[in-house]
């Protein structure tokens, strides 16, 4: 077209037009809008004729006509003054033209020059009808240049150029041809664009359609986010929430929801479930296959023994390591490793050395369940102490067998008849008596009845059908560990399936290595262990903690990696709450199905109370939870009592008894709830009240200190004055006191007076002596110890 640098606005004066309404035909038809001082390329001019040709159609074609001779006309008039002849007649001269154009249409050529006059008249209603313009405009640059002047460029150039104008000539109209298309396909791209939009949108509406109706798929793990369910499931909380309502479920969006609700709620939903199988490091690095039933060979049982403090638990130990050892190989030195076999009539026996039960429920609470079988040694001259019932019910919560072996037969006040009385009501009918608990008679000390004790044990773990798999890699529990000067990280290893082999990496809690040394309890090395056989190990990068269960593994790269995992897991659950069960939540956790049973420990002043409160509490079963006692005593609560309950999830109860400090701590730290109850009556209603989720407590009870009393002094006009030195936190007057005289309270009330020296105070701190009187309460004797707390209303 050989315009160059045509700009929008130029366009747009050219038209007559408004260069907005270029502008705007650029944005809607053109790839880029352009504005007003920009140059057209000629695709785009070309679209700007044809959107102004087809939005502005020509009446008729003598207009185009007219067009054409007004058009040359407009450059002469420079050079040639227009006479102004039939000015008065002008309009309806131009009326008059484009009526005679036809006429005039045969000798178009001369047109140009036989019209200036007419036309100069014409130039005037045309300027009065810009509408009519716009058409003109078009021709021109179209119709004329195709119709008129090319025919005539094409008969001059054929006879000047001969055969190259022909080509030319074909070329031009070709190239003007591809023009034409070009622009007809523009146009209709557009038009099938839209079509093709219209049936994308159509074919997506209809997608989404199906996909509505073909159930969605979704991948439920064993444990989901009420949030992250409805994400999978592509439905808001709100609708899951709801659904989770109706099925009884009281769950906000970041509660998780096990595997088979999460599953039942996904299915009414409409989904299709699938289990999604997560593969952690552990269940590619631990092989823990079920062994089938004809790789399993009989094992060796592992045995504790238990009992009250002085029973004769280490003699019993000691004479059963020497006598197999002895009858062995004479002179042997036994090797202390914390777990040691005997033979028995070729059987062997393995028992772990470390007498008492804390270790037993320390192991237990980490969830190592280790022994077979437990024996519990009762002194024949004492009868059945409190620590012979925590070990009684330790081994009935670990649902061991156990077998009662009546110690100190040899002596004169022995009564094992007693003995077999008392524990029957504990449960354990002896076997004479026709229960089926084996009691036998022995003296740790005389050696006598240990052979017969030790077949008991053989034939308790025949009966038991203790069975594993030797030919599988290793896996156990850590008994004991600990650091060795010169061997760095020690460790005593109980293999419980498998063979251990020297060289194995093994990991264990936090540690991992390979086996270096291998020795059994006599100090011997061993290349290898089966099943129950103990072995203390080095070669482990720290020691782990007892308790621990220990794999031997193939790939040490993936072990390391799996020990910083549980490195960042312990970091991580430090630092979080431990969520245990107390009277607060135990509703929520009964509700959410995660408990069934309550289990109790019961700690009293008296027996009878201890047994007056377990039969009340055990009556509050009902159909949801179950409430058991597992441990009732007399005493203060120790730790042996909190170590029971961490480790079976249980309550402590206390009838005017509190915890020894041991205890105290040890609650604290293992998250374990202890309340403690003057009144039988108030106990059994918050343990009813919390199992209906009724339990409304808005006081907690902080004990602010204890204090020793040292001395005591009778004053007539006050009453009782005790000296007392503070052990810990501090006495304040406003306090409420308890009287605590070996572990059971035998007075609450408050403070009457709080002196240092002779002057009154109103507290006194840790390290302090101070002189007090309780109100009403005048039998305060030396070795008390005085409690103060303070009740604190519970934020909610
Ligand atoms: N006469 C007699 N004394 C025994 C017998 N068994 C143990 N004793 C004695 O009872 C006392 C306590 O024995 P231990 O074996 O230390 O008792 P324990 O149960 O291990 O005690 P703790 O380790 O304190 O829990 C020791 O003086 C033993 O000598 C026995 O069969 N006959």
């Amino acid at each position: 077209m050989g315009i160059e640098k045509y700009r929008v606005h130029e366009v747009a004066k050219d038209f007559g037009l408004p260069t907005k309404t270029i502008t705007e035909i650029l944005t809607k038809y053109a790839e880029t809008p352009k504005n007003h001082m920009q140059a057209l390329t000629d695709q785009e001019l070309s679209l700007i004729f044809e959107y102004l040709t087809q939005h502005n159609p020509v009446s008729s074609i003598q207009v185009i006509f007219a067009d054409t001779y007004k058009e040359e006309p407009a450059k002469e008039p420079a050079t040639k003054k227009p006479e102004p002849a039939g000015k008065a007649a002008a309009p309806a001269q131009g009326q008059q033209v484009r009526q005679s154009v036809p006429a005039q249409s045969a000798q178009s050529s001369q047109g140009g020059r036989q019209q200036p006059q007419q036309q100069n008249a014409a130039s005037k209603p045309a300027a009065q009808q810009p509408v009519s313009r716009v058409p003109q405009r078009k021709i021109v640059d179209t119709r004329k240049g195709g119709d008129v002047n090319l025919a005539k460029y094409d008969e001059r150039l054929e006879d000047l150029g001969g055969e190259r104008g022909a080509r030319m000539q074909r070329q031009q109209r070709s190239g003007k041809e591809k023009i034409r298309t070009n622009n007809q396909r523009r146009g209709g791209m557009t038009f099938s664009n839209k079509r093709k939009q219209d049936e994308a949108e159509r074919m997506r509406r209809l997608q989404l359609e199906i996909a509505k109706k073909a159930p969605v798929k979704v991948m439920i793990p064993d444990e989901i986010s009420v949030g992250e369910l409805a994400s999978r499931m592509k439905k808001t909380g709100a609708e899951v929430v709801k659904c989770l309502m109706k099925n009884g479920i009281m769950a906000s969006l970041s509660q998780i929801i096990d595997f088979d609700t999460a599953a039942i709620i996904a299915e009414e939903m409409g989904c299709k479930v699938e289990k999604e199988v997560v593969v952690t490091i552990e269940e590619r690095l631990i092989d823990d296959h079920e062994d089938k039933a004809e790789d399993l060979v009989p094992r060796a049982p592992v045995v504790v023994v238990m009992g009250h403090v002085d029973h004769g638990k280490t003699s019993l130990l000691d004479t059963i390591r020497h006598t197999s050892v002895a009858a062995g190989e004479a002179g042997g030195i036994t090797q202390h490793i914390g777990a040691y076999q005997v033979q028995v009539n070729g059987k062997p026996i393995t028992f772990l050395d470390t007498p008492g039960h804390e270790a037993f429920t320390s192991m237990r609470a980490r969830g190592a369940m280790i022994t077979d079988i437990a024996i519990l040694v009762v002194a024949a001259d004492d009868g059945i102490m409190p620590q012979t019932v925590e070990s009684i019910n330790h081994a009935k919560a670990a649902g061991i067998p156990i077998i009662v072996a009546i110690n100190k037969i040899d002596r004169e006040n022995a009564n094992p008849d007693r003995v077999l009385q008392q524990l029957t009501e504990y449960g354990l009918v002896p076997e004479d008596w026709g229960g089926d608990t084996i009691c036998c008679r022995i003296s740790a000390k005389q050696k006598i009845g240990i052979e017969n004790l030790l077949e008991m044990v053989t034939l308790t773990a025949e009966m038991a059908e203790l069975k594993a798999n030797p030919n599988r890699s290793a896996k156990g529990t850590v008994i004991e560990a600990r650091l060795d000067k010169g061997r760095g990280p020690v460790a005593t290893l109980l293999v419980q399936n498998g063979t251990l082999k020297q060289g194995d990496i093994i990991i264990a809690g936090t540690a991992v290595g390979r086996v270096r040394t291998m020795m059994d309890y006599k100090g011997a090395r061993l290349t290898q262990a089966g099943p129950s056989v103990p072995v203390e190990i080095a070669g482990l990068s720290e020691a782990p903690s007892a308790g621990s269960p220990f794999f031997a593994v193939a790939d040490e790269r993936m072990a390391r990696e799996l020990v910083e995992q549980r490195k960042a897991e312990e970091k991580a659950k430090a630092a979080a709450p431990v969520q245990k069960v107390s009277l607060e939540n135990l509703f929520d956790q009964i509700q959410a199905g995660e408990r069934k049973e309550l289990a109790l420990i019961v700690k009293a002043d008296v027996q009878g109370s201890v047994e007056a409160v377990k039969a009340s509490l055990e009556k509050l079963s009902n159909d949801e939870v179950t409430v058991r006692v597992i441990h009732g005593g007399v005493g203060a609560i120790n730790e042996s009592d909190v170590m029971l309950a961490a480790s079976s999830g249980a309550i402590i109860v206390g009838f005017n008894v509190r915890p020894d400090a041991a205890a105290r701590d040890g609650a604290v730290r293992q998250n374990v709830d202890m309340r403690m109850y003057r009144v039988i009556y108030d106990c059994i209603d918050e343990i009813e009240a919390a199992m209906k989720g009724m339990l409304a407590p808005k006081y907690r009870e902080v004990v602010l200190g204890h204090a020793e009393v040292r001395q005591t002094y009778k004053v007539s006009s006050v009453g009782t004055v005790a000296g007392c030195y503070v052990q810990d936190g501090k006495i304040v007057r406003s306090c409420s006191v308890r009287v605590v005289r070996d572990g059971i309270v035998i007075h609450e009330g408050s403070l009457a007076s709080l002196k240092r020296f002779k002057d009154d105070a109103r507290e006194v701190a840790e390290n302090y002596e101070c002189g007090l009187t309780v109100e009403k309460f005048n039998d305060i004797k030396e070795g008390d110890i005085i409690e103060a707390f303070t009740m604190e209303e519970i934020p909610r």
